[in-house]
């Protein structure tokens, strides 16, 4: 071997083993912090601290290492010190391979417990029935809006809000056939189907679109069709035999899903970004404006309002209002009794932490 390179490839040794000391002295602290955490009722998983604790790195970081990679190796260090510390279970739209999956793999690490479900329904009933700790759900896309199914889930389920995480969404066409020609059945989920909308239209004018649960579900079913395909994430046809007949093929190539990460109890860690609010108003001339007038009095920045029909109610709606405040803190309590004076019910769905993936 080259004299330089062996020399250099022993100093890389070095640090090596400094570094597997590093890191498990750091396992070993953490599993104190997780022995406090047991007796008290701090949360196992707090997006605000290892939010704080990568931005410090990140302004610590001299380099060569790019940012990036740093935040990618310190999401793992930290998601092996939470899974050391208490076993965590996240419910996603399974099966493994769809979005959801993908999404929680960015925002958590890749050692907790991911557990698949069918449906999004399925989300939301583990976390509220308490059958795993976390949940990950879309709920808007940059493209398409919100997800009406994740929303009427809120309206139903008691479930609460601890992070939202976005993540950049990449469609690719996986097939059976030879070429895009052939194509005759395009399954996938329906928020895949809206957000190629041009891209079908144009392309493969010929191919019967079939809405599926998820876009991991629609694998099984193309491969019963000798001119199936599907759309989802890039890896989806890997385990099949499809292979990649499209890349990127979404209307627009900047395209973000908002994830939210759900627990059972609303999570009562230090300061937040953002609060999500659930409510119904008095159906009386300028109900909505009264209470966009107390975020302007407020200064408080709104980042969505959006209605869903009550369904139990013919013509009455709910409206999901995002704001940039932790209306949690005691501060806040002017601006949440205001809320309360002017709704007809009013429900905090949480107070949390924007997670830059
Ligand atoms: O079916 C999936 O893969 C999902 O996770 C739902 C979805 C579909 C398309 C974009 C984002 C999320």
């Amino acid at each position: 071997m080259n004299e330089p390179f062996g020399k250099l490839r022993h100093q890389i040794d070095e640090v090596d083993s400094q570094l597997l000391q590093l890191l498990n002295k750091r396992a070993a602290l953490s599993l104190e912090v997780g022995t406090i955490k047991a007796k008290g009722k701090f949360p196992i998983l707090n997006p605000k601290r290892e939010k704080d604790l990568v931005l410090n790195l990140e302004r610590l970081n001299t380099g060569p290492l790019p940012n990036e990679h740093l935040r990618r190796i310190y999401r793992e260090i930290m998601s092996s010190s939470r899974r050391l510390q208490a076993p965590l279970t996240v419910a996603y739209l399974g099966p493994k391979g769809t979005f959801s999956y993908y999404a929680g793999v960015e925002a958590l690490g890749s050692s907790l417990d991911y557990i698949p479900q069918r449906d999004l329904e399925s989300v939301f009933q583990a976390v509220a029935f308490g059958k795993t700790r976390l949940g990950i759900v879309p709920f808007e896309n940059s493209l398409n809006g919100g997800v009406g199914q994740s929303m009427d889930l809120f309206l139903r389920y008691d479930v609460s809000i601890q992070a939202e995480t976005y993540s950049r969404i990449s469609h690719c066409l996986h097939g059976r056939t030879q070429d895009l020609e052939s194509v005759s059945h395009i399954f996938s989920h329906p928020q895949a189907l809206a957000q190629c909308t041009r891209w079908l239209r144009n392309t493969v004018p010929q191919a019967e679109l079939v809405p599926t649960v998820s876009t991991g579900a629609a694998v099984e079913l193309a491969l019963q069709h000798p001119g199936g395909a599907v759309i989802g994430h890039v890896t989806l046809g890997s385990g099949a035999t499809l292979r990649c007949l499209a890349q990127d093929i979404q209307d627009e190539p900047d395209n973000w899903t908002r994830f939210l990460i759900l627990t059972r109890q609303p999570y009562a860690g230090e300061a937040r970004d953002k609060t999500s609010l659930l409510l119904t108003l008095p159906d009386k001339p300028g109900a909505l404006q009264r209470v966009l007038t107390i975020f302007s009095e407020a200064h408080i920045n709104m980042t969505k309002l959006e209605s869903r029909p009550l369904r139990f109610e013919k013509w009455k709606y709910a409206f999901f209002i995002d704001v940039q405040a932790d209306l949690s803190v005691p501060d806040a309590q002017p601006v949440m009794d205001r809320l309360r004076d002017q709704s007809q019910s009013l429900r905090v769905l949480g107070s949390y932490t924007t997670w830059s993936a």
